[in-house]
Formats: C-alpha cells, structure tokens, sequence
C-alpha cells in the first residue's frame, strides 16, 4: 500500500472493552451467557436492561471484581482474569469509577478524597497532590469553599460531583458510571449529564454508565447497549434502536418514557 493510500484508510477504533461469550452464575442462576460487547476508543455507551439483568453483574466483571464462570474480558488489552500485578495496576491507574451511592470516604474531607487516588497510586508531592486535586474540584463545578467538607455535609448532587472528580483524579482513559443521576432532581441530573458529556469531549473519555434514566440516554450517549435475555441484544445509537423490533426495547424506548424522553432530546 502507498502512504497516500495508508494515510487514507479508516482507522479502525480502538476497543478498550472486550467481551466475549462471558458467561456469569451464582450458584444454579444463569445470568449473563454468551455475552459480547466491545466499547470504543472515545465512545459514551449507555448499558440498559430491566432491574435483574446483571447490568452491575456485568461492570464487576469487567473491573475485575467478580471472575466469570466463562468467557473472557479484555480491558486495555489485558486479560482481567489473567493479569500481572503491574497490568493490573495499569488498568486500574487508566480506569476512574463512580459507584451509584459515590463510596466517598465518611472521614476524609472533598480535597482528601479526591486526593486518595492521587496518594495511593503516585509519589508526587502532598503539595502536586493538593494542587491536581483542587483542579478536580474545580472542573466538576464545585467551589473551594467545598474542600473542607465532610460526605455529611454534602447534598446529593454534591457528592456525585465529588466522586466524580475522584475518579477522575489520575486522569483515566475509561470512566465507569453506576446510574450517575439516580436519587437526582431532573434539574441536577440534567446538570450532571452535561457536565459528563462535556468531560468526556474535552477530555476525550471513554465513558461505560448504567443507567435507567432515559433523558441521559438521549442527552449524552453515542450508543446504547440493551441488556435482555442474558446477553447484549443490540449496541446502537437510540434512534437505530427506536426501530428495533426486540420486545422490551420498544416497550422502553417506545412506551410513554421513552416518548417523553425523545421529545424532550
Ligand atoms: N453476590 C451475589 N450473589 C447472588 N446473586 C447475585 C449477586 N449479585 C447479583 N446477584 C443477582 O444477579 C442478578 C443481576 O444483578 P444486577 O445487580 O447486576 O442487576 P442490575 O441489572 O444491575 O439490576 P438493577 O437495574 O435493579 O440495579 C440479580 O438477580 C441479582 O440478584
């Protein structure tokens, strides 16, 4: 091939998430089996399905929190389930995590959690540390006046925002996000989803987030993943799903919810 060819080509995205047939089990339950998904270079994939279908299942499984009971799951490029202590460590320093209830430190102050990662995965100094974390604050909208408040001492919103500049702290590649907006007023969650959209294209983030919350699906994803019958039954913009003819995608996207939703996209 030429270079003008070469250069001319498409590129082919990088698949940061690979899954492939994973199969996952408690005992005699079935619930994920023969489940594929590849999440993109750059992409904010949405992951739904009805309460049960193993959505949170599925990120333990890819953080490396919950082994499979078959199949494989390649983050970065590294098998999870067969990593070197310091593949792992890479994964983790590349990845940032907000669980659904934010998991902050109820001792630790806004700038000491946001600065844990920091301590726990870097040498820099307290003061590059205290700096970087104050960044973090400040780009998931929070003033200084924050910094010496306790979890208790925060609103819903608050913390979400905080956990958020946590786990962005060691500037991932990957970001995981457990129903960010539920237990949100729609105003706070409609702030919030702009303020992921906007992380991640300045940022260029890869975002993987759960989410019941169909507003959030048309305001921020490319592509949404719909988890049904045990395995990922399509990976599409919301408009290709619209058209699917999947039972429990049309009944979401298409009942009053979904409709609401669409209308207000
Ligand atoms: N540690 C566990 N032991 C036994 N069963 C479990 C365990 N964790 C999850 N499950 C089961 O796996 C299934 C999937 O759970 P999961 O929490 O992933 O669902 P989900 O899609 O995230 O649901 P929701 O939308 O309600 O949060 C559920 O039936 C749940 O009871």
């Amino acid at each position: 091939m030429t270079r003008s060819a070469a250069s001319e080509a498409p590129e082919t995205p990088e698949v940061l998430i690979e899954v492939r047939g994973l199969l996952s089990q408690f005992g005699e339950r079935t619930i994920h089996e023969n489940l594929d998904l590849d999440v993109l270079r750059g992409e904010v994939l949405g992951v739904v399905g009805g309460s049960g279908t193993g959505k949170t299942v599925l990120l333990n499984s890819i953080l490396g929190l919950k082994e499979p009971e078959g199949g494989t799951i390649r983050v970065f490029g590294h098998d999870v389930s067969d990593m070197t202590s310091a593949q792992a460590a890479e994964v983790e320093r590349r990845s940032g995590v907000l669980f659904q209830a934010g998991a902050l430190f109820s001792s630790l102050s806004v700038l000491e959690n946001v600065a844990s990662p920091l301590v726990e995965h870097t040498k820099l100094s307290r003061r590059v540390i205290r700096d970087i974390a104050e960044m973090k604050i400040a780009m998931v909208g929070l003033g200084p006046e924050s910094h010496h408040l306790k979890p208790a001492e925060l609103s819903g919103g608050m913390k979400k925002r905080v956990g958020l500049a946590r786990a962005l702290a060691l500037d991932p590649d990957l970001l995981y996000l457990d129903e960010p907006t539920a237990g949100l007023d729609p105003i706070g969650a409609a702030a919030f989803d702009e303020l992921i959209r906007g992380l991640s294209d300045d940022l260029g983030l890869t975002v993987f987030m759960i989410t019941h919350d169909l507003d959030s699906l048309y305001a921020i994803c490319d592509k949404v993943a719909v988890l049904a019958d045990k395995r990922v039954v399509a990976k599409a913009p919301v408009a290709e799903l619209e058209t699917s003819d999947h039972p429990w995608i049309r009944e979401y996207f298409l009942g009053p919810r979904g409709r609401a939703a669409h209308k207000a996209a």
